[in-house]
C-alpha cells in the first residue's frame, strides 16, 4: 500500500481492521543496490543546494516541518502505534519529542560557527564548521518515528543530506516524515527513505559516497556497521543496547522510586535500550519497595494499544515474544522467583487473542551472575537485587560490558552526585528515569556505543571543521638565497 493512502486512511479512521492480529498494514519493496545508488545520487544533488543555504534558511524549513508534525500529532501517533504496537499514549509522547528535536536543531542551525584566532604579525586563522555530505541513518524498531527525527534533524540542520533506513519491522512512519520534510520545503532527495533489512543496510554503509553512518540497534549489528564504515574511513555514531542499573537507596522518596522503576522498565513493553532493568534496592526498604512495585505493575492496563487507557500493547513480533519469555524461563531455572507476570497474556477482545502480549514481569531473588541480570532482554522484565552499601552497589552496577544509562534515587544530594560521577554510563538520572529532553545529549559508554544524539554536542557529529590560515605578510621561505 502506498504510504500516502495509508495516512489518509488513518486520518479518516478507516484503519480499524489493523486491530485484527496479523493483518497486513502495508507492503513495501526492499531497496537493492540499484535503489540505494539512486538514493545516494539524488541526495548528493540535493546536498549541493541545501548545504549552500544559510543556517537561518535551513532553520525555517525545519521549523515548518516541526509545526506540521505537531499539527498531525494524532495521525502520526496512530500510525506509529499500528507500526510498532506501543500504546497510543506513548506514541503521542514520541511524536512530541520528535517535533521538539526539529525545533531544537532549527534553533541551532544558524549558530553553527567557527572561531577566529589571531597569529603573529597580524596574520590570522579561522575555522569553518562544514557539513559532511550524504549521511546515513539506520534505525531500530522500538522508536521508529522518533529515531528518524533524532537522526535527521541535526544532520539536516548542519546542511547534510540523509538517507534513512527504518527497521523492516516498522517501515511506515519514517515515510510520513519524508512527506512532511518535502512539504515543508526541503529539496527532493534531501531526506530519502529506503526500505529493507541487513542487505540494504550493508549497501548503504559500503557506498563510497556516504560520508557518515548513524546507527541505532544491537551490539552485533553495530559492530558490523563499524567494520564496514572503517573500510571507508567514515565516522559512525552507534546507539546500542544496554543493561542499565537503577539504584534505590533507603533514604529515597519511595513513592517516586516505585514510579521511577516502572517507567524504567515497562515503557514500550520494555523494549527500550536505556531501561533500568537491574533494580538494586537497599536492604532496609526492599520488602516495602517490592510490594508496591508489584501492586502497581498488576494495575498496568494491557491490550489494544489504540485504546486511550491502554498502557501496554503487544511486543514487536512472535520470535521476540518467545525470546523474552525464554529469559523468564531461564531466570526461574537459575533460581529467581517470578513474583508477578512473565507469561503470555491473552486479551479478552477475541480479535486480539493471537497477539504478542505478555504480562510485565517482576523477578526477585536475583543474583548478578544470572542471565536475566547480565543480558539485555528488551522486554518487560524487571530484576530486583538487594544491596547494602554504596561502594558495593557501585561496583556491581559498573560490572557490565554495557554503559548506556543508570538511575539513582536518594534524598542525599551529595550521594546522588557522587554516585552519578562514579557510574560508567552515558546518561545518569537522579530521582527520575527515562526522561529524554532533546536539549540533553543521549548515548552510551563502553559497548553501548559512542557519539551522541540530541543536545548541542550532536552538531559536532554531523559536521567537520575546516581551518583557514590567512597570511598578512610575505612568505618566509627557507629556500630563499640558499
Ligand atoms: N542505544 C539506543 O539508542 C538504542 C538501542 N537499541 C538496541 O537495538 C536492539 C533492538 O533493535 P533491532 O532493530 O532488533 O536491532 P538490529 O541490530 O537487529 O537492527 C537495527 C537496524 O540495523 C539494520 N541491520 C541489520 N543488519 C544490518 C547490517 N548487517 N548492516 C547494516 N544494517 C543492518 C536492521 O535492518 C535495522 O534497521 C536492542 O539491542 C537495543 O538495545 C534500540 C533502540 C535504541
Ligand atoms: N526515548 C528514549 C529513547 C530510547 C530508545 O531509543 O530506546
Amino acid at each position: 500500500m502506498e504510504h500516502r493512502v495509508l495516512r489518509e486512511l488513518v486520518e479518516k479512521q478507516e484503519l480499524v481492521d489493523t486491530r485484527e492480529v496479523e493483518s497486513v498494514i502495508a507492503t513495501l519493496q526492499c531497496s537493492g543496490q540499484k535503489e540505494v545508488n539512486l538514493a545516494v545520487k539524488n541526495a548528493k544533488i540535493a546536498f549541493k543546494s541545501w548545504s549552500k543555504k544559510s543556517g537561518m534558511e535551513r532553520s525555517r524549513v525545519l521549523l515548518e516541518a516541526a509545526r506540521m508534525i505537531k499539527e498531525q500529532k494524532d495521525a502520526i501517533a496512530t500510525m506509529e502505534t499500528i507500526n510498532n504496537g506501543k500504546s497510543l499514549f506513548e506514541s503521542r509522547l514520541d511524536v512530541d519529542t520528535s517535533w521538539q528535536c526539529l525545533e531544537y536543531y532549527a534553533g541551532l542551525a544558524a549558530s553553527m560557527a567557527g572561531e577566529h584566532v589571531q597569529l603573529l604579525g597580524g596574520s590570522f586563522g579561522y575555522t569553518r564548521r562544514e557539513p559532511l555530505g550524504v549521511c546515513v541513518g539506520i534505525g531500530a524498531w522500538n522508536y521508529p518515528f522518533q529515531i528518524a527525527c533524532w537522526k535527521s534533524a541535526p544532520a539536516l540542520a548542519c546542511g547534510n543530506a540523509m538517507i534513512f533506513k527504518p527497521s523492516p519491522f516498522t517501515p511506515v512512519s519514517a515515510l510520513l516524515l519524508a512527506e512532511i520534510y518535502t512539504k515543508a520545503g526541503m529539496p527532493p532527495g534531501l531526506f530519502n527513505v529506503v526500505q529493507g533489512g541487513a542487505a540494504t543496510g550493508q549497501f548503504l554503509c559500503q557506498h563510497p559516497d556516504v560520508a557518515k553512518v548513524s546507527f541505532t540497534g544491537s551490539v552485533p549489528t553495530g559492530t558490523k556497521v563499524m567494520e564496514m564504515s572503517a573500510k571507508g574511513i567514515k565516522p559512525v555514531t552507534l546507539e546500542l543496547g544496554g543493561k542499565s542499573p537503577l539504584i534505590i537507596f533507603s533514604d529515597c522518596n519511595l513513592e517516586n522510586a516505585v514510579k521511577g522503576a516502572l517507567v524504567a522498565n515497562f515503557l514500550t513493553q520494555g523494549q527500550v535500550c536505556c531501561n533500568g532493568t537491574r533494580v538494586f534496592v537497599q536492604k532496609g526498604i526492599i520488602d516495602a519497595f517490592t510490594k508496591e512495585v508489584v501492586e502497581q505493575t498488576q494495575r498496568i492496563k494491557i491490550g489494544d494499544p489504540l485504546l486511550e487507557d491502554t498502557r501496554m500493547g503487544p511486543l514487536i513480533n512472535a520470535p521476540h515474544l518467545e525470546r523474552v519469555l525464554g529469559f523468564v524461563k531461564s531466570a526461574k531455572e537459575q533460581g529467581a522467583t517470578v513474583l508477578y507476570g512473565g507469561s503470555l497474556y491473552v486479551p479478552t477482545d477475541p480479535k486480539l487473542k493471537h497477539g504478542y502480549y505478555m504480562t510485565p514481569c517482576i523477578l526477585t531473588n536475583c543474583r548478578d551472575d544470572m542471565t536475566c541480570v547480565r543480558e539485555e532482554i528488551f522486554g518487560p522484565v524487571m530484576s530486583i537485587l538487594s544491596f547494602e552499601t554504596e561502594a558495593e552497589v557501585l561496583e556491581r552496577a559498573n560490572a557490565s560490558p554495557y554503559g548506556l544509562a543508570a538511575g539513582v534515587f536518594t534524598r542525599d544530594v551529595q550521594r546522588a552526585h557522587r554516585v552519578a560521577a562514579e557510574l560508567q554510563v552515558g546518561t545518569c538520572y537522579i530521582n527520575n528515569y527515562n526522561v529524554s529532553p532533546v536539549e540533553l545529549p543521549f548515548g552510551g559508554y563502553k559497548k553501548s556505543g559512542f557519539g551522541r544524539e540530541n543536545g548541542r554536542v550532536t552538531i559536532e557529529y554531523y559536521s567537520q571543521l575546516k581551518t583557514v590560515y590567512v597570511e598578512m605578510g610575505d612568505v618566509e621561505s627557507p629556500f630563499e638565497n640558499q
